[in-house]
């Protein structure tokens, strides 16, 4: 059995992978307060059956270094899969190809395959918000990090001495409470964000163009964006998919 797996800075996605190349939906677990490892662990119990990781993760090479020597004890094969200058039909953008983001360069990958050659920006919306554009051609652009929505509100009520709270009820740019206030400063700043790089960007770029929403907070932005987002939460697990196909495929 095959398993696909996304490790970010806050929670762990994962999706089953069959024979003929299905996913199944993607499930997550957030780390809360503990090691990423350990709900590394935790999955790889859940599966006993586990033979094959596809694995993108962003975390620290102890974190690497800890999965490779768990999946070796278990028999499970590990290809974790980095950034590099040239694969899967990307030219990866970076002066440094291996410094992008893994999971950058998956959703660029996964992008680029699913539009079928056009234009795309990936928006991926977890603990940091990137913003990747890829040309038809399969030229990556480049892009931009932001800090994400739950971070930007930790950050402000960190800073705040613990007297501020932070409100994801009814978001209103006429907020009449702290909390909502904060909440919607946090919501209505990455909204206007989004839309601002997407068009400057998109100046530069062939047209049509697809731009794809991902991460755990695609579907809570969605309907304050204004302009074509497809909403894809899945996008990496597709990328992970296709990835393991060209691992495995003798005949591809
Ligand atoms: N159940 C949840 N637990 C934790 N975060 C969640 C949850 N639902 C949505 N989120 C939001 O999703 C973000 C994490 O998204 P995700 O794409 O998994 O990030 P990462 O890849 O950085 O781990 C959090 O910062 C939070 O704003
Ligand atoms: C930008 C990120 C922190 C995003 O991580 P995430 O929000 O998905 O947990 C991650 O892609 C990363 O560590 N990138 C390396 C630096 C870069 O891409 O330039
Ligand atoms: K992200």
């Amino acid at each position: 059995m095959v398993l696909l797996v996304d490790a970010g800075n806050s929670r762990l996605k994962w999706s089953e992978l069959d024979a003929a190349g299905s996913f199944s939906a993607q499930q997550a677990l957030a780390y809360g307060n503990r090691p990423a490892l350990a709900s590394f662990i935790d999955l790889l119990d859940a599966y006993p059956a586990v033979g094959r990781i596809t694995l993108v993760h962003v975390l620290t090479q102890l974190f690497a270094d800890s999965v490779q020597e768990v999946c070796d004890q278990r028999g499970i094969h590990l290809h974790s899969v980095r950034s590099v200058e040239q694969a899967y039909g990307i030219t990866n953008g970076y002066q440094n190809p291996a410094a992008l983001g893994a999971d950058r360069f998956v959703g660029l990958v996964a992008v680029h395959r699913q539009a079928g050659g056009q234009a795309s920006i990936v928006i991926d919306c977890g603990t940091a918000i990137t913003v990747d554009a890829v040309e038809s051609d399969g030229r990556h652009l480049g892009g931009l990090i932001l800090p994400g929505l739950q971070l930007s509100a930790d950050a402000l009520i960190a800073r705040a001495q613990g007297r501020l709270s932070v409100s994801r009820e009814q978001p209103s740019i006429f907020a009449d409470s702290t909390g909502r206030a904060i909440g919607s400063g946090c919501l209505f700043g990455i909204v206007g964000a989004i839309e601002g790089v997407c068009a400057r960007m998109q100046q530069s770029m062939s047209s049509p163009l697809l731009q794809v929403l991902i991460g755990g907070d695609a579907e809570y932005l969605r309907p304050w964006l204004q302009g074509n987002y497809l909403v894809q939460p899945d996008l990496l697990m597709y990328g992970l998919s296709y990835i393991t196909e060209q691992a495995t495929c003798t005949s591809c």
